[in-house]
């Protein structure tokens, strides 16, 4: 979304369906043709860049975009990247909650390296050199005879995982999910640089007031994937009790029933804890317990 041409921004590949159903709950209408990388909202006026995740930190960090949604891995290349005294001009604004992976550091799973200490002054191939330079210089030191090693860290841009079996690395850094590839590939991780989920960042130099209004709706929707709406009749004289089990995000709604001596309950509670909260709340004497999933919410801190 930029302030004058009023473009947004967004992502493809891995984050993409959880980014696309964001923006649907946020009610950002739009159509992509194909192949085409912007799409105009249709009910806003700002439009939407498909661009690679990597990119996106620059794009957004140089002002040229507003907002962006990329993993807090490519943040954090971008921002190890910067020259010296440089700031970054990247915010975050929100964890977004999915995409979530972590850089590790991986080495064959045979060999005789076991912490990453071990592979400075060797050979890593990473797609992140930045974040990697900055994490084996963390270990660099003066070595027994006086010397200094430096981590030789050369840059690939995909199927990383096979330089050390072609003899290109003695290590990696590469971002693991599941740990298939890794174990496909015969490595094993020993440390951690960065652990990522999706991020929404804005640019620090913004001046568009609808940067506000997108966050805000997008925070509405990820707000309201961690709760849930819980609804229940209850003896009015266990009132107390029901409301240190479900206080809600402010205090849970009490509505009075006809029957004298009983209320109705309503409240927020997190999606996690619904399954201990039921248990809890059928032991004070809770009837008719229902949990209903929330389309989206807005609060003051929204
Ligand atoms: N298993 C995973 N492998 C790689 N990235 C993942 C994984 N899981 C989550 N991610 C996150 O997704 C981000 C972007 O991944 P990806 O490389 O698919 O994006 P892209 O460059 O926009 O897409 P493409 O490479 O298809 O053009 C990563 O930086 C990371 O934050
Ligand atoms: O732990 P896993 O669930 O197996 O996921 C990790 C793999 O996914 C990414 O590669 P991607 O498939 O995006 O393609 P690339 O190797 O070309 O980067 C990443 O670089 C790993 O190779």
């Amino acid at each position: 979304m930029k302030s004058d041409s009023n473009e947004d921004e967004k992502i493809e590949g891995r984050l993409q369906q959880a980014t696309l159903d964001l923006l649907s709950g946020s009610d950002i209408q739009f159509r992509r043709e194909t192949r085409l990388d912007i799409a105009l909202v249709k009910n806003l006026p700002i439009a939407l860049i498909f661009l690679p995740a990597a990119d996106i930190p620059t794009f957004v960090g140089e002002g040229r975009v507003d907002l962006g949604i990329t993993g807090r891995d490519q943040v954090g290349e971008h921002d190890a990247a910067l020259a010296e005294g440089e700031e970054s001009g990247v915010a975050e604004v929100l964890d977004l909650g999915f995409g979530g992976c972590k850089l590790q550091v991986q080495v064959p799973e045979k060999g005789d390296i076991r912490e990453a200490k071990q592979l400075v002054g060797k050979n890593v191939v990473t797609s992140f050199t930045a974040l990697s330079t900055q994490f084996f210089a963390g270990l660099e030191g003066v070595t027994e005879r006086g010397g200094s090693l430096k981590t030789k860290i050369k840059y690939v841009g995909g199927s990383v995982e096979a330089a050390c079996a072609l003899g290109v690395a003695d290590g990696i850094v590469d971002l693991v999910e599941s740990g298939e590839t890794m174990k496909a590939a015969g490595l094993k991780a020993i440390d951690t640089v960065v652990q990522s989920t999706a991020v929404l960042i804005k640019s620090k130099n913004t001046k568009n007031e609808l940067v506000d209004l997108i966050a805000s709706r997008i925070r509405g929707v990820i707000d309201a994937q961690k709760y849930v709406l819980c609804q229940y009749n209850i003896p009015r004289a266990q009132l107390v009790a029901a409301t240190k089990i479900t206080p809600g995000k402010r205090a849970p709604t009490v509505t009075a029933l006809e029957e004298a001596e009983w209320v109705a309950i309503s409240a927020m509670v997190e999606k996690k804890k619904i399954a201990t909260v039921m248990d809890e709340l059928t032991t004070v004497g809770a009837t008719d317990i229902l949990v209903l999933k929330i389309e989206n919410t807005r609060s003051p801190s929204s």
